[in-house]
């Protein structure tokens, strides 16, 4: 588990990124923090690792203050995939995704049979391990992206906008991979991004916050779609632009329900209970 305990951060320059912010993470689940560009939520995953120190309050992991650990160690020990992969370019992608382990003291040549096994993991092909990131699609070093930070086999992963420069089938794609990972893996995983639709697929939990990290509304997906807690939350979501709504339509089978795309989603059956 993370929490957050009264959590403030303001910049050398007297940026208020943060205000008194609280936040359980359960283990073993995917929360999202969502919000628009300047919200804070890059400044809330980095104060995880502690690449960025808060200006008071705490963060714990499972009951132990980050800031009583080895900053190094610490940010070992956490998996973190950032947007643009973060791959290093003068270096193979098995040598990109050893890199942690082989800080860790791992032997060369377990680490690069490791390295095998975690590109398996997130799809990609043994042959691809040998070539630079340059020779790979944005989709592919997103994928391995995933699989250094998974290398290590930490309990926790932190996620920057991790599809946010790949187009948008490579990124479906990328989502449903996130998806079935997840359930294979049950890692604590904070994911970070500014699309509410992405949000809603990957989290257990969402956290809708607005400038200065404050939070709108913290709930399942679910939650948030049935009981939206205000106007900003109803119109971040997209409710006021019909975005959620379902309509029914009458076919020769029975009632379906339709998208604002006119797509249909499914079939009306009466609740049972
Ligand atoms: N190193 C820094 N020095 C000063 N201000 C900063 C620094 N890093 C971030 N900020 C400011 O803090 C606020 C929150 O930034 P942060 O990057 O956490 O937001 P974000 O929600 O992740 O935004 P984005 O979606 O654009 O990445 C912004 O106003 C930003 O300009």
């Amino acid at each position: 588990m993370i929490e957050f305990r009264s959590v403030t951060k303001t910049y050398p320059d007297g940026t208020h990124a943060v205000a008194d912010f609280d936040l359980v993470v359960p283990p073993h689940r995917t929360t999202v923090l969502v919000g628009s560009s300047g919200s804070g939520k890059t400044t809330l995953l980095r104060m995880i690792n502690r690449m960025v120190e808060p200006t008071s309050g705490s963060i714990e992991i499972d009951g132990e203050p980050v800031g009583q650990r080895d900053p190094v160690a610490l940010r070992r020990s956490i998996g973190y995939v950032l947007q643009n992969g973060g791959l290093l370019p003068h270096l193979r992608v098995v040598d990109n995704v050893t890199t942690v382990l082989r800080l860790d003291g791992v032997p060369k040549a377990r680490a690069r049979e490791r390295a095998h096994e975690v590109l398996d993991v997130v799809g990609l092909d043994a042959a691809l391990a040998e070539r630079y990131p340059s020779q790979l699609s944005g989709g592919q070093q997103q994928r391995v992206g995933v699989a250094r930070a998974l290398a290590a086999d930490p309990n926790i992963l932190l996620m920057d906008e991790p599809f946010g420069a790949v187009d948008p089938i490579v990124r479906a794609e990328l989502q449903t991979e996130t998806l079935r990972l997840q359930q294979e893996l049950h890692k604590t995983v904070v994911f970070v991004t500014h699309d509410i639709d992405e949000a809603f697929l990957l989290g257990d939990q969402v956290v809708i916050l607005e400038k200065g990290a404050q939070v709108a509304q913290i709930g399942s997906p679910s939650e948030i779609i049935e009981a939206p807690a205000s106007d900003f939350v109803a119109s971040f979501i997209g409710v006021e632009r019909g975005a959620r709504a379902l309509h029914t339509k009458d076919t020769a089978r029975g009632t379906v329900l339709v998208d604002a795309n006119g797509r249909t989603q499914g079939v009306l059956v009466e609740d049972p209970s």
